[in-house]
């Protein structure tokens, strides 16, 4: 037992500290802080966001804050009411079992990519948001610029403008509908069902009038029903029917018949409900797909946006300079049911405005990680109209936005952004030594707000070399080292994927390493290769940066991904540069770190 309104005593907190990483998140129950407690225990507020810096321990409060709020409300809370975004897959599996409070009973755990996947049709391919980031860190293809431009623009409020006044001038024409067919005829042709629309009540919204449509079809098929009936292939169909069917058809006959003074065995009656049955087997299907609102076609729809000017035309200060180009690429990817991680949110969001969000209610907590990386036009406002009653948790760090949309636009941790919340700041650092924070600490621009927690250890290492091949032997003697000194979980960060194979096809055959793709849902201890985006969120007892030279590390995108690599140490951290390390390492006073500059030494035999 132990009052929650002080801090724990730094002797037990530095112990608990000093303990191996368990490639399981640890519970915090025996050392919770003041602020964490506050994660824990806030119940007032309907958007709680929290900005805690690298390592401060928000995931940790979170998960925290599930097991009280499910102990708080246990009449009325289940776990199935409660969704977490997790960052990416195998960050999943890394707090499935944080929490022994919960026992089996786990929240609705998710990375944001999958739930937005779940909401697609089966024939679309969604992008990764991982596949978006080794696009943008390979700086390679021809279409780069534009893309890159469209990253930015389809997070922000302009588009959302632009998409809703879209929405609105479809409520008055031009959605585009499919033709109903029956056994390869068109039985209500796609000009009917736009003209039966658009004479639907224009206030409603458009699911509600296209639900309008859908009662009107059903009701045309019970008519289609009766004349189907007696034609010809209705027999020729029966013919193929099994005997178990007409075993079925005989038995209701006579479950129909059990009270009445009719015979049964009356040959046309049968042949009637055999018909019968059989048109409404064969228009099951269509029905289905009416009920389900297939006969608008909101992906041709919405190529309309990119393909004709007209729709924009009143819109132009709301576009970018690069429209053109974006329309271009963007029409081609819809043509090919392609959908970028950048067009998902917009997309999915204008689809469920035509075909209706399909809200749950029952969800009465969402709690986001990584929520720098989410922006409110689309995510949020999608988040809010699917979760509509529940408490948001929203927790992230501004220095670990990663991603291109991100970096320009408003995130959900934005100090500027107006939704109306409560909001708690975390600076101090758990996870990592006090060196190590103030390695990482010194090249931030806002690094000053982040506090080290005293807990002693080495300084930071970097080595720099001429080549490669050098680089390469020093990386395994390090290892070496750091498994001498009883460090179990060891990673290997690079930048980009194709870095990380290229390391991992270098070192396989010395050392027993894995290879940590975005399919990887679990990894155990030893060594990793982990390209920085997939170790958000996750810790390393040593953490080797395999490549901090100025080339790979430039811009603040990448600043913030070198940051986010270097803080997932909890007690060592090395880094090797081949040629000039990164412009950020060379921002940091030298006492915060070892330098080594390992020269070849050539020996002239002569
Ligand atoms: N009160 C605490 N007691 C013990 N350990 C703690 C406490 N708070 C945080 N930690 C430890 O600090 C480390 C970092 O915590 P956590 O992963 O929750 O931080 P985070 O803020 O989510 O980090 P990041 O944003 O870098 O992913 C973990 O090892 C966690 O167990």
């Amino acid at each position: 037992m132990f009052d929650t309104g002080l801090t724990i005593g730094d002797h037990l907190l530095q112990s608990v500290l000093g303990n191996q990483a368990n490639t399981k998140m640890k519970s915090i129950v025996s050392t919770i802080q003041r602020e964490q407690n506050q994660i824990i225990r806030n119940e007032k507020s309907n958007v709680l966001i929290v900005q805690g810096v690298a390592g401060s321990g928000k995931t940790s409060a979170a998960l925290q804050r599930v097991a009280y709020l499910l102990y708080r409300y246990r009449e009325t809370l289940t776990s199935e009411q409660i969704v977490l975004f997790s960052p990416n897959p195998l960050f999943n599996s890394y707090v499935a079992t944080v929490l022994p409070e919960l026992g089996e009973d786990n929240m609705q755990q998710m990375t944001f990519y999958q739930y937005l996947h779940r909401q697609l049709d089966d024939s679309f391919r969604l992008e990764t948001p991982f596949e978006q980031m080794e696009f943008f860190l390979q700086k390679k293809d021809e279409n780069y610029q534009a893309r890159v431009e469209a990253m930015h623009y389809k997070a922000s409020l302009a588009y959302k403008e632009v998409i809703d006044h879209f929405l609105t001038k479809l409520a008055n024409n031009r959605l585009v509908f499919r033709n109903i067919t029956f056994r390869g005829e068109t039985i209500i042709p796609k000009e009917t069902l736009e003209k039966y629309f658009y004479k639907t009540e224009q206030a409603l919204p458009i699911p509600e009038r296209l639900e309008k449509v859908s009662n009107w079809i059903l009701y045309q098929f019970k008519k289609l029903e009766h004349m189907e009936r007696e034609k010809d292939w209705v027999l020729e169909e029966s013919e193929l029917l099994d005997k178990a069917d007409y075993v079925d058809v005989h038995d209701t006959l006579q479950e129909e018949n059990r009270f009445s003074e009719d015979t049964f065995d009356d040959y046309d009656r049968e042949e009637e409900l055999l018909r019968k049955r059989i048109v409404a087997w064969k228009l099951r299907p269509l029905r289905k797909k009416v009920q389900q609102l297939s006969f608008v076609d909101p992906l041709k729809t919405f190529r309309l946006l990119f393909s004709d000017m007209e729709w924009v035309d009143d819109q132009e200060d709301k576009l970018p300079p690069q429209w053109q180009d974006i329309c271009r690429i963007t029409d081609e990817n819809l043509k090919n049911k392609y959908l970028t991680w950048e067009d998902a949110p917009a997309y999915i969001y204008y689809e469920k405005n035509i075909l209706g969000f399909d809200a749950q209610r029952t969800i009465q907590h969402l709690f986001v990680d990584e929520a720098q990386d989410y922006t409110p036009p689309f995510q949020f406002a999608f988040m809010k109209k699917m979760f509509p009653v529940s408490r948001m948790t929203l927790l992230g760090d501004i220095n670990q936005a990663i991603y291109a949309h991100a970096l320009r636009e408003e995130t959900l941790l934005s100090e500027k952004w107006q939704e109306k919340h409560e909001r708690i700041v975390l600076t101090r650092s758990y996870r990592s030594t006090e060196p190590i924070v103030n390695f990482t600490k010194s090249f931030m621009t806002n690094g000053d707000l982040i506090e080290p927690f005293e807990r002693a250890g080495n300084l930071p290492v970097l080595l720099e070399v001429e080549q490669q091949e050098m680089a390469d032997g020093t990386i395994i003697e390090q290892i070496e080292q750091y498994q001498e000194n009883g460090h179990e979980t060891i990673a290997l960060i690079g930048k980009t994927m194709e870095e990380c194979r290229s390391i991992y096809r270098r070192l396989q055959s010395r050392l027993k390493l894995e290879l940590m793709t975005q399919e990887a849902h679990t990894f155990g201890k030893g060594i990793v290769v982990i390209p920085a985006y997939l170790a958000k969120g996750i810790e390393f007892d040593a953490v080797i940066i395999a490549d901090a030279s100025d080339q790979n590390f430039q811009d603040t995108l990448e600043r913030n991904l070198f940051y986010t690599a270097c803080t997932r140490a909890m007690h060592e951290l090395s880094l090797f540069s081949i040629g000039k390390p990164s412009r950020f390492i060379q921002t940091i006073p030298k006492k915060q770190y070892t330098h080594y500059k390992i020269h070849q030494i050539l020996v002239n035999n002569d």
